[in-house]
């Protein structure tokens, strides 16, 4: 006899029907991989209400790995192999760069052009030139996505990003620490990482499991600090027992890639309190781990928003590189200000909620937020 079963999503759930009737079971495919079930699933899904038949973004990402895996492996770079067997100290650099500043939070500024759920959204004309921007508006480091396909940038583009932050070598503040931003689930990958000179990595927790563990203890014995990236609580506690130092808050669905709570663009905040959101779960980080949010910090209020519930840090892709196109693209490179620096600024900015942007983009009260934003002193 053969056994048939469907796998449907409905809601949060997800359906099984098969030989023993029909049970809902409550969790995402990442949960379920969490728990150890090797099912991939099919499910419905996508914001047209079009009907996809395929496996998890994340398995997908898995089975490419797997062959990126075995052929570095095969062709490994000689510092590379270097770096795998010999180690490396671990001094740190980034961990300390992105320790909350007082009243404030540093900004982690991600590099891309492409993203699974949007495609290409923007053709950078110049890495290196927004890598000075970052510098320059007080970001605290910068992630470079080293996954071509999925996010368009590569390691060419981390080595011209790290290379212009060389050049800050003996000025105050020094160079940002660089993080790679990629899908590692091989030591080889985070060797390869640490040739290139990174300081980070990030690991990500539902694609690695209980073996988030030894991938931070490898990354720490080549020279770099891991930010460990989790999705829920199940994932959390696996960061924690791994002893990561930094766990990054995604507000992404390992399934789709999709935001879990995006910002309604008229409130210009969630649409929910943001203790319902993903970032709620700030409040479960022990004390003196370091905590990221990450995914869709795009607007001035969601970053203090973000600050007054416990973040330290905040990890921003898609809104940074779309302002920094956008000025390349229209202005001289040399511009002093462009829209990048000035959102790095205000994410940065002291100012309060209550006198901050409203909703509409004019300010509330004197106008506090707005003179910090624009870097004003009132005297
Ligand atoms: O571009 P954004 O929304 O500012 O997000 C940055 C980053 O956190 C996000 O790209 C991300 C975090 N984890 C992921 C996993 C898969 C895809 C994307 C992500």
């Amino acid at each position: 006899m053969v056994l048939a079963y469907a796998f449907v999503q409905v809601g949060q759930c997800f359906m099984s029907v098969g030989p023993a009737g029909m049970r809902f079971f409550p969790m995402s495919t990442s949960d379920a991989r969490l728990f150890g079930s090797s099912m991939t699933t099919p499910t419905l899904r996508g914001r047209s209400g079009a009907l996809s038949c395929r496996s998890s973004m994340l398995e997908q990402v898995r089975e490419r790995k797997m062959k990126e895996v075995e052929e570095l492996k095969a062709n490994m770079p000689e510092d590379a192999a270097k770096i795998l067997e010999k180690g490396a100290t671990n001094k740190n650099r980034y961990l300390k760069a992105v320790k909350k500043p007082k009243g404030t939070i540093s900004v982690v500024p991600q590099i891309k052009t492409k993203a699974p759920t949007l495609g290409s959204f923007a053709s950078l004309p110049a890495v290196d030139v927004l890598s000075a921007h970052c510098y320059e508006a007080g970001a605290a480091a910068i992630a470079v996505c080293t996954d071509k396909e999925f996010y368009g940038t590569d390691w060419e583009s981390l080595k011209k990003a790290a290379g212009q932050q060389a050049r800050y070598k003996g000025k105050f503040p020094g160079p940002l620490p660089v993080m790679a931003y990629d899908f590692f689930i091989d030591e080889a990958q985070l060797a390869l990482a640490a040739s290139y000179g990174c300081d980070a990595v990030c690991l990500n927790a539902a694609l690695l499991g209980t073996s988030t563990k030894d991938m931070v203890a490898s990354a720490d014995r080549m020279g770099m600090d891991a930010l460990v990236e989790v999705h829920n609580k199940a994932e959390l506690d696996i960061a924690i027992e791994a002893g990561a130092k930094m766990v990054g808050i995604s507000n992404r669905d390992m399934d789709t890639f999709q935001l879990k709570h995006p910002v309604d663009y008229q409130l210009r905040t969630w649409s929910v309190p943001v203790e319902e959101t993903v970032f709620g779960l700030v409040k479960e980080v022990p004390e003196g781990v370091h905590v990221t949010a990450m995914g869709g910090c795009n607007e001035t209020l969601v970053a203090w928003t973000l600050r007054d519930e416990g973040y330290s840090s905040i990890m921003v892709g898609e809104a940074i590189i779309r302002g920094s196109e956008m000025r390349m693209a229209s202005s001289a490179y040399s511009a002093a200000y462009n829209e990048a620096k000035g959102l790095i600024m205000a994410f940065k900015a002291k100012g309060s909620k209550k006198y901050g942007p409203s909703a509409t983009g004019s300010f509330f009260g004197k106008g506090e937020g707005a003179k910090e934003s624009l870097g004003m002193m009132s005297i």
